[in-house]
């Protein structure tokens, strides 16, 4: 395997509702005048991007730049993880970001501005962070792997709805929120955390590693992303009427003090879904499946420019 101090640059045109494609020109332009020496690729879709990554890894390839939102983010990372050439964690990623909820990059203080985050790539430092494996139990899928926050029930109905209304920004994901109302039914689930086992109705079962997913919202106590434990919050048997109530809690954070949310620190849970209704898991904002799931952390495999 040669050893490349080129940069390998995945773009994803979809991303933002096509500004990722709008804005490569710019993106391309400033690159070469701040000298990175760079190969790019378009991708075609979530796989494509997997092999993409892989390829170049096994071509030498060790720092990628990720031009897109967080599914493309996901995506560069389930490529990361899944190949067994280097450790994870000599690989380094930086962000472009261009995508619609852009929630990763608020955590690590990247800024939402092409310029800004190629400068922060420029400076070269990187950090390491905590990754999340996600098995569907009963399955022969692959891990997932996410870097952001995995949930399954509301928060998967959600994902599921947004691609929709992607146009919209990052209300996208508001607007699939109050939608969700009308129609999502909470489920019976049996959550085992550690020696506690709760068994509830459920709105949803979050597991974190940043602070912000869908769009800005905070739904998760205090994550941390490198002390090898998920930030877990159940929401157990919330209704329409108090969702409502508390929209804006879902954007401070305060939602994690509702009598109704219960929040762990671990780094295992599993997740049986006890309910004939199976609802969507989502990883990093993607739909991953449905069914029952077994999430373990790998502590600081993924390092990334900041
Ligand atoms: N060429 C492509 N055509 C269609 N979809 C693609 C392509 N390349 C990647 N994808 C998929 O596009 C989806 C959206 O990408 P991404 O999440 O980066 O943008 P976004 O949804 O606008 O941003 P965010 O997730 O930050 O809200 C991802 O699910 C990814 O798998």
């Amino acid at each position: 395997m040669a050893i490349i101090n080129t940069w390998f640059v995945v773009i994803n045109p979809t991303s933002g509702n096509g500004l990722g494609k709008r804005k490569w020109p710019k993106i391309e332009a400033l690159l070469k005048q701040h000298q990175f020496n760079f190969d790019h690729y378009f991708t075609k879709d979530e796989n494509d991007c997997k092999k993409i990554i892989q390829f170049a890894v096994n071509q030498g390839f060790k720092n990628f730049i990720s031009v897109g939102g967080d599914g493309t983010l996901h995506n560069v990372v389930n490529g990361i993880m899944s190949q067994n050439i280097i450790a994870t964690n000599l690989i380094n990623v930086g962000v472009i970001p261009v995508g619609t909820g852009n929630d990763w990059i608020k955590t690590h203080k990247i800024p939402n501005n092409i310029e800004k985050a190629i400068n922060i790539i420029k400076k070269g430092q990187t950090s390491l962070q905590d990754v999340g494996e996600i098995k569907l139990v009963k399955s022969n899928k692959k891990p997932v792997y996410f870097i952001n926050l995995a949930g399954i029930g509301f928060d998967g109905y959600v994902v599921s709805k947004v691609y929709k209304y992607k146009h919209l920004g990052a209300l996208a994901y508001l607007y699939g929120t109050l939608l969700g109302l009308f129609s999502f039914k909470n489920f019976l689930s049996k959550t085992t955390i550690g020696s506690e086992v709760i068994e509830a109705k459920t709105l949803m079962i979050l597991v974190g590693l940043c602070q912000y997913s869908g769009g800005g919202m905070q739904l998760t106590k205090t994550p941390n992303t490198s002390d090898g434990l998920f930030d877990i919050s159940i929401a157990k048997n919330i209704g329409k009427l108090d969702i409502i109530k508390n929209v804006l809690r879902l954007f401070n954070g305060s939602i994690v003090n509702h009598k109704k949310v219960s929040t762990y620190k671990n780094d295992m849970i599993n997740i049986e879904i006890t309910d004939n209704h199976k609802p969507y898991i989502q990883a990093d904002g993607e739909l991953i499946g449905k069914g029952d799931i077994e999430v373990k952390i790998i502590p600081k495999a993924f390092s990334y420019y900041y």
